[in-house]
């Protein structure tokens, strides 16, 4: 058994940390740990939504995945023969117990909900980003009422940029790291006493030049009228004003010694000046502080500052570990955490009392661990708090072992060592990686291009030409702006594609419209109706609402539409919103939550190229990279202060950023220097993170001057070959199925009550659903035996059982039992090499095909089927199909259609 109690992987991308953490999870779980002892935390919620499904995944198809079992069998010291006996009982411990597979700010919710009340707030707060106008009025008001206006005016006149904007940025920055913000220290200085003191040694200065005769030209530079003007004379970078040219003749030591006087006084006009802007920042901040709590308590709503803000106090608060314990019914024997340099020093503190709790349990007889990884060379979020040097100081603080990790997992061979020659030398630390045994070759080209765009949305054509599927391409950019702006050129050429925002259920048209509908039925503004009746192609006079109660649930006027309306058309992600509408009693707060959601859209019911933001991109992988250079100049770096993090990670230091200051005072200069540098890494992690997304090919469009590629030192280059593409696996499309005669109702969501008004369209939506169900079974079937069917049922049941009920299930059940008894389907499979769900993409168009058999001299596309309704169009279909296969593999193809029918299995050759 190679598990190790207390363990860090401090490993580059691709290398399998999130897959080892996958495996730690699981292991866990065979060794008799319970899910709700463990904690594992991820950074977004899409990376703790695939977790949780990696882990239901991998202990029902435990034996699909080699390399994930070996890992398990090491880790465990369990043989494969222990594990699989005992899988049946660990997935159903699993399934039936509450998990922690979650983000770090869905926990600290978590946490925060179970004792709210201890701090005055009501624990049915929801968590989301609040319109910044809304904040900056409560901010205003709250200055106001105690009549402050004035000292925030003369704030913004201090921190010379005069914008309110500043300001509100700089409260925002200060609550964000409000428990590690370092006392108030009083002011000791003043600024007029130290302007005084300047001006006097300024005029000494021009005496005793003029005693040697100085120059003008020398004269003229001490001939200032304030003392920020004298401030910001260059010749103050030099130590002596002997080393400055124009004075080398004249400097003497009493001269020398008026200047070394005058730099330290200049340096304290400066710490002076810097005194009374924290002075007033603090103040200004302790009302910004005081709108924001009593906002957040009022309205009900948190930011996710606001979440780790009362969390910290709670947990300050909070009488005993014990009792935090006692509420949220939990006690962690495990943690894991994930991408840990990106973990916020606050974020650590709040975690700390539970990650100390397993440790002090160190050495006695309870089975307990601690286990984190990530890679510092992919820390993106200094901005944000997040602090590299935090995985260091853990592993020392507790004398955790940190492990590396050198293969590449991920990536092909070519991409591997491109990134390899671009970052060698030229990152800190950097340890070139190795191949994995069987990577592919890939491919790896670096373009100059004057018009990045047009060229981006060239290359994506030119791999889709090769056959490759649009949903394994991905555009990463540098700004959302720059994303938009790619969208549209993709557009324009006819390429499909994905924005972040698209995978969002809110912004799927289809739904957008409906749910406005539902807006109109409400509250009666015709605008709302109009895009859903555009959508149907129907004027108002030729619809009928007299059907709609105020007294229905959102849930039944959703599901009422959709009927009404014809609307349904196979549309998984109008399921999607019958399922949310359900948790709804109420038509307002469905409307409003709706509004403010962020449900994501059906697996796969979207398809095209993603465009993604660098920083969105990390954790993730695919197949093809086309990675984008930045479209507008970098910004430069102007905040007015500087925070800086002592050795035990909390602020010691505000800065007052000062023009030339790093002249005058050699700390400051330091600070800045360490900044810059740290700058610069974030840059180089920026460009390491976009370059090791691609599996395959990777397609860089640089611009000739001003890249951010130049700190890399990247040129064009090209090697390896990108190929005509295989059809790919990338994921599944189960297809609906029109039309079968059933019983099944869509009864079953939620609260929903309407089961009495069934007519045909409710058929159609109960066979829609009935055909997705089985599709899934067939799709997710390891092979076709009945040890699959069983296994694979077990996913049908949890994932479709409430929506086609029981009798469905054994529909379905029995239907595919007939086809893998069907003798002539069992031959079909014998000397065939056999590929479900191969997504392709074809004269522009993207296939989804069921199953594909590919024989030594041809090759044959299947289609299930669970009616004869629509034979014409079914045939259609596979034609269709059949033609893009021919064409990708140059192959003879056959078509075929598979009836899973109630009396039966019927198939249908088209040739
Ligand atoms: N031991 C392994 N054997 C086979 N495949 C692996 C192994 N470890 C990881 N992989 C695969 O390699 C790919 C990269 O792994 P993973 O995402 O865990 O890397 P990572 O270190 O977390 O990357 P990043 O730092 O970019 O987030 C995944 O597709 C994963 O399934």
């Amino acid at each position: 058994m190679s598990f190790k109690q207390f363990l860090a992987y401090s490993a580059s991308a691709g290398s399998g940390k999130t897959f080892a953490l996958s495996v730690r999870y699981i292991s866990l779980l065979f060794m008799g740990e319970s899910p709700g002892s463990i904690l594992a935390a991820t950074f977004t919620n899409k990376a703790a939504a695939e977790m949780q499904q990696r882990v239901v995944d991998s202990l029902r198809h435990l034996g699909e995945n080699e390399a994930f079992l070996d890992a398990i069998v090491a880790e465990t010291g369990m043989s494969r023969e222990v594990l699989f006996q005992k899988q049946p009982e660990v997935l159903k411990r699993f399934l039936s117990s509450t998990a922690y597979i979650v983000t770090l700010d869905s926990f600290f919710s978590m946490i925060l909900r179970s004792a709210s009340l201890e701090l005055g707030l009501e624990p049915d707060f929801v968590t989301k980003e609040q319109p910044e106008e809304t904040l900056e009025k409560h901010f205003l008001d709250e200055v106001d009422a105690h009549g402050l206006i004035p000292s925030l005016v003369k704030l913004a006149m201090d921190i010379e940029d005069k914008r309110f904007r500043k300001i509100f940025e700089l409260m925002q920055h200060f609550y964000k790291v409000d428990p590690l913000l370092p006392e108030q220290s009083e002011v000791t200085l003043s600024v007029n006493k130290e302007e005084e003191a300047c001006e006097i040694l300024r005029l000494e200065m021009l005496k005793v030049l003029q005693n040697t005769d100085a120059p003008d030209r020398c004269l003229k530079q001490f001939d200032t009228k304030s003392t920020k003007e004298l401030f910001g004379k260059k010749l103050f970078e030099k130590e002596t004003l002997g080393e400055h040219s124009w004075y080398k003749k004249v400097a003497n030591t009493e001269i020398e010694a008026v200047y070394a006087a005058l730099k330290q006084r200049l340096a304290l006009w400066a710490k002076a000046r810097e005194m009374i802007v924290l002075h007033h920042i603090f103040k200004i901040y302790d009302y910004y502080r005081n709108a924001i709590i009593t906002n957040a308590i009022h309205s009900g709503v948190l930011t996710f500052d606001d979440l780790t803000y009362f969390t910290y106090r709670l947990l300050k608060e909070i009488p005993s570990r014990e009792f935090l314990y006692f509420k949220i019914d939990a006690k962690f024997k495990h943690i894991l955490l994930d991408e840990f340099q990106d973990t916020s020093t606050l974020q650590y503190k709040l975690l700390e009392p539970l990650i100390e709790e397993i440790f002090a349990g160190q050495g006695q007889s309870d089975f307990k661990s601690f286990f984190y990884v990530g890679d510092t060379k992919q820390s993106l979020y200094r901005f944000r708090g997040g602090v590299e040097e935090l995985f260091e100081w853990v592993a020392q603080t507790h004398g955790i072992e940190v492990e590396q990790m050198d293969t590449n997992y991920r990536s092909s061979r070519h991409v591997v060592e491109q990134v390899n020659l671009w970052f060698e030398g030229k990152m800190e630390g950097y340890v070139a990686q190795k191949s994995k045994v069987d990577a592919h070759e890939g491919y790896v080209e670096v373009f100059d291009s004057e018009e990045v765009i047009e060229d981006a949305v060239a290359q994506a054509q030119r791999l889709l030409d090769l056959g490759v599927n649009v949903d394994d391409i991905a555009f990463l950019v540098s700004t959302n702006k720059d994303g938009q702006t790619l969208q549209e050129a993709c557009a324009k050429a006819g390429i499909a594609t994905l924005l972040k925002t698209s995978s969002s259920l809110k912004n799927v048209p289809k739904v957008a419209a409906l749910v406005s509908m539902v807006s109109y039925l409400f509250s009666g503004e015709k605008i709302d109706a109009e895009a859903m009746l555009q959508n149907v192609g129907k004027t108002f006079a030729e619809i009928d609402l007299s059907w709609f109660s105020v007294f229905m649930s959102p849930l039944q006027v959703v599901d009422r539409l959709i009927r009404e309306f014809g609307y349904f058309d196979n549309d998984r992600n109008l399921l999607k919103l019958l399922e949310f509408a359900s948790g709804f009693s109420d038509m307002p707060t469905f409307l409003e939550e709706f509004g403010t959601s962020s449900i994501s859209v059906a697996a796969h019911s979207i398809h095209g190229a993603r465009i993604m933001t660098i920083h969105g991109s990390k954790g993730l992988e695919f197949e093809y990279v086309i990675l984008l250079d930045k479209l507008t100049r970098p910004n430069s770096d102007k905040a007015p202060l500087i925070f800086h993090y002592n050795d035990e990670l909390v602020i010691d230091q505000i800065l007052y950023r000062t023009q030339n200051r790093e002249h005058f005072d050699e700390n400051y200069a330091r600070i800045m220097e360490e900044r810059k540098a740290s700058a610069l890494k974030d840059r180089k992690n920026v460009l390491y993170v976009a370059l090791t997304r691609a599996v395959e090919g990777l397609i860089v469009i640089k611009k000739p001057e001003a890249s951010i590629f130049d700190e890399i030192g990247m040129v064009p280059m090209s090697i390896g070959r990108l190929r005509q593409a295989q059809p790919m696996t990338s994921g599944s499309v189960p297809e609906p199925v029109e039309g079968i005669d059933s019983s099944i109702t869509i009864s079953d969501y939620g609260t929903q009550e309407i089961t009495e008004h069934e007519n045909d369209e409710e058929k159609d939506l109960a066979a829609i659903l009935f055909g997705t169900a089985l599709h899934y079974t067939l799709e997710i079937m390891g092979s076709f035996d009945e040890k699959s069917l069983q296994n694979a049922m077990v996913s049908v049941r949890n994932r479709y059982g409430q929506l086609v009920g029981k009798v469905g299930l054994q529909e379905i059940e029995k239907r595919v039992r007939e086809l893998i008894e069907d003798e002539r389907f069992q031959k079909l499979l014998k000397n065939a090499q056999i590929m479900k769900e191969q997504s392709l993409s074809f004269e522009g168009e993207l296939k989804q095909i069921d199953l594909l058999l590919a024989y030594e001299d041809h090759m044959l596309v299947i289609d299930y089927k669970s009616s004869k309704k629509y034979f014409l169009k079914h045939q259609a279909q596979v034609h269709h199909y059949q033609k893009a296969i021919e064409s990708i593999t140059e192959k003879p193809t056959e078509g075929m259609l598979v009836y899973l029918l109630e009396q039966g299995i019927e198939t249908v050759n088209l040739n």
